[in-house]
């Protein structure tokens, strides 16, 4: 999977135009606010579909009505083209032309990095369960109907309960357990490869304490109609579906406690990356080719450790675009970020090594 170009017109900051990516790594630098984030955001949304922005008009340039982002994508010897139209509350995906859903697109696309990853470990028990679902639900487009359907299914259900519509919600349980059933089977599965990749990673990165994920299920496929039956007067007095994969966590433990409560600082952005280098491998391993690999402000790692496993993970693979406001180490391709636009820029020369040192050269 190799980005051979990203277009946009009206996204966020970025000046309109097309910019070409080579294999390798691209690195991106330039000053706070110059728009790295926003061209990696554009390009993740460009290749997978996906972005975690609840408002799309947010990503629309401010004045403007509309955006677009497209990305040439090369995929064993084939070109593609795949579009997303952005307006209000809209967004329009393309492939080739032809009108497609966000289930579509290339499902092991991309990964991105970002520095705000921390929050999987140290944020709420819904970042654990998103980052969980999101990554099933492109390694299985089934899991991901059967999450679409589960949630619609518990909005339902939760209508029935305000409304105390005891008559109806027989109906929602059966359609609810055989769902959630489905889920958990599946997140089950899917987590003893995750674990084992995560915890591969935690090790790479040089963490002497041993990283567990575990699922923290609130029932199991075995008891859930049970389960639901058993609180029925408390979803009443609540007003909502209280048991179910809904409910679940993903627990990180590293060494004997929930890193989310007791991990250092570091520890946990240790954690973080372990969790996305393990996505990376899952969707490898899926799809059978490396994702583009997107890592946001690599100078925002200030541990030298994982500052190096960064630039080393974006070695690893055949394309990656890291931002940073240094330039990045070992590209094939450098852009100065300033105002939204992204100029080449030649590789530092090597420094020349009878003129670099004043000392030496005066000498
Ligand atoms: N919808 C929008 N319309 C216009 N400008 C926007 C929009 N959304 C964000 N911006 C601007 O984009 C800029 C932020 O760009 P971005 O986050 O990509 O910067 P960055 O280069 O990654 O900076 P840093 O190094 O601080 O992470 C901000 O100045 C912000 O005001």
């Amino acid at each position: 999977m190799q980005l051979a170009s990203l277009s946009t017109l009206n996204y966020r900051n970025l000046a309109p135009g097309t910019l070409s990516f080579p294999a390798g790594v691209t690195g991106v630098f330039g000053e706070n606010g110059a728009g790295k984030t926003n061209l990696l955001e554009a390009a993740y949304l460009a290749l997978t579909g996906l972005t975690d922005v609840t408002r799309l008009e947010q990503l629309v340039q401010s004045g403007e009505r509309e955006a677009y982002v497209r990305a040439d994508v090369q995929q064993g010897g084939s070109l593609s083209i795949q579009e997303v139209g952005l307006g209000r509350g809209r967004r329009h995906l393309k492939v080739d032309g032809v009108r497609v859903r966000t289930g579509d697109l290339p499902r092991g696309s991309a990964v991105w990095i970002r520095p705000e990853d921390s929050e999987l470990v140290f944020g709420p028990p819904a970042n654990r369960r998103a980052y969980l679902d999101a990554l099933l639900s492109r390694v299985s487009a089934r899991h991901a109907g059967h999450l679409a359907r589960y949630e619609r299914t518990v909005t339902q259900r939760n209508a029935a309960l305000k409304a105390g519509e005891d008559w109806s919600l027989h109906v929602w349980d059966d359609v609810l357990v055989k769902l959630g059933t489905e889920i958990m089977l599946f997140r089950r599965r899917a987590l003893t490869r995750l674990d084992e990749l995560a915890r591969e990673a935690n090790a790479a990165l040089g963490s002497r304490k041993t990283l567990i994920l575990t699922l923290s299920e609130s029932t199991t496929p075995e008891t859930y109609a049970e389960d639901l039956a058993a609180r029925r007067s408390e979803e009443f007095a609540r007003g909502a579906t209280v048991t179910g994969p809904h409910r679940d966590d993903l627990t990180l433990t590293l060494g004997e406690f929930p890193a989310s409560e007791y991990a250092s600082r570091g520890e946990g952005r240790t954690v973080a990356l372990a969790l996305r280098r393990a996505e990376l491998e899952l969707l490898s391993e899926r799809f059978g080719e490396k994702p583009v690999l997107l890592i946001d402000d690599f100078t925002a790692e200030l541990d030298p450790g994982r500052r190096a496993f960064l630039l080393d993970l974006a070695a690893s693979v055949p394309q990656a675009i890291v931002t940073g406001t240094e330039r990045v180490p070992g590209t094939a391709q450098t852009l100065r970020a300033h105002g939204g636009r992204f100029t080449p820029e030649e590789e530092a020369a090597p420094a020349d090594p009878v003129t670099a040192d004043p000392v030496e050269a005066g000498a």
